[in-house]
């Protein structure tokens, strides 16, 4: 439907878009969008909820509205999945690297929100993930990866597209996103940087 919206949360590792997305769907009953990926889960991450595991083979059964490789490993995002979620509610959520969020301002226009969420000492980020669980290793690949260092600096296709939304703390994070949130089903706009 044209007036269904998806609110795409997008930045670097450990930024806070999984907590983002949480708190919406419990504060908004905004459905996330799972994604697939051919990565291992960690401990703690159920399938289904927290993404649908993949190997190589059933990855490529889905239609993707868009696909990446970050970290050595494949993501993608089904249509299948946004229409499961858009089925419950007019406005979603869905967590993308950059490269996702391009194609998807790209791809669905004004149905699209997108939150650039950065924090301002990248250094905490791996203080964050280390605190979240994340083996060593895996953090180490992470952060020298690419992708990571391409998403912690907002592209320039999103720059006076995407909201910025630092979040170094929780608590002017939340107020942040009740604002935004308020004037979206509002139909009002803020402004992008804040
Ligand atoms: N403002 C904040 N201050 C301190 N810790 C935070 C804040 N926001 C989120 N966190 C914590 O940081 C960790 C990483 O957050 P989260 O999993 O949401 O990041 P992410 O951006 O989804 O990461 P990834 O892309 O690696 O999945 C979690 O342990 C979370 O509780
Ligand atoms: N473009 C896409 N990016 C995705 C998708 N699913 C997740 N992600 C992003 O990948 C990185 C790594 O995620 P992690 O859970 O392994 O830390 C992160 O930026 C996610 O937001 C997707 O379907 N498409």
């Amino acid at each position: 439907m044209k007036d269904n919206k998806v609110f795409v949360i997008t930045g670097a590792t450990g930024v806070g878009k999984t907590t983002i997305a949480r708190y919406l769907q419990e504060n908004y009953q905004m459905p996330r969008v799972i994604t697939h990926t051919t990565r291992s889960p960690r401990d703690r991450e159920k399938a289904g909820i927290a993404y649908y595991f993949e190997d190589d083979v059933s990855f490529e059964r889905n239609h993707y509205l868009e696909r990446v490789q970050y970290a050595g490993a494949q993501y993608g995002s089904s249509y299948e999945g946004l229409e499961r979620a858009w089925e419950k509610n007019p406005y979603i959520t869905i967590v993308l690297d950059t490269a996702g969020a391009i194609t998807y301002a790209r791809e669905l226009g004004d149905q699209v929100v997108i939150i650039f969420v950065t924090v301002t000492h990248s250094d905490t980020l791996i203080d964050r993930v280390t605190v979240r669980g994340d083996d060593s290793a895996a953090v180490e690949r992470r952060v020298s990866s690419p992708e990571f260092l391409r998403d912690i600096t907002l592209p320039t296709p999103l720059d006076g597209v995407a909201y910025e939304l630092v979040n170094d703390d929780w608590s002017k994070t939340k107020i942040k996103l009740d604002l935004l949130v308020n004037d979206i089903m509002n139909g009002r706009s803020l402004p992008k940087k804040n």
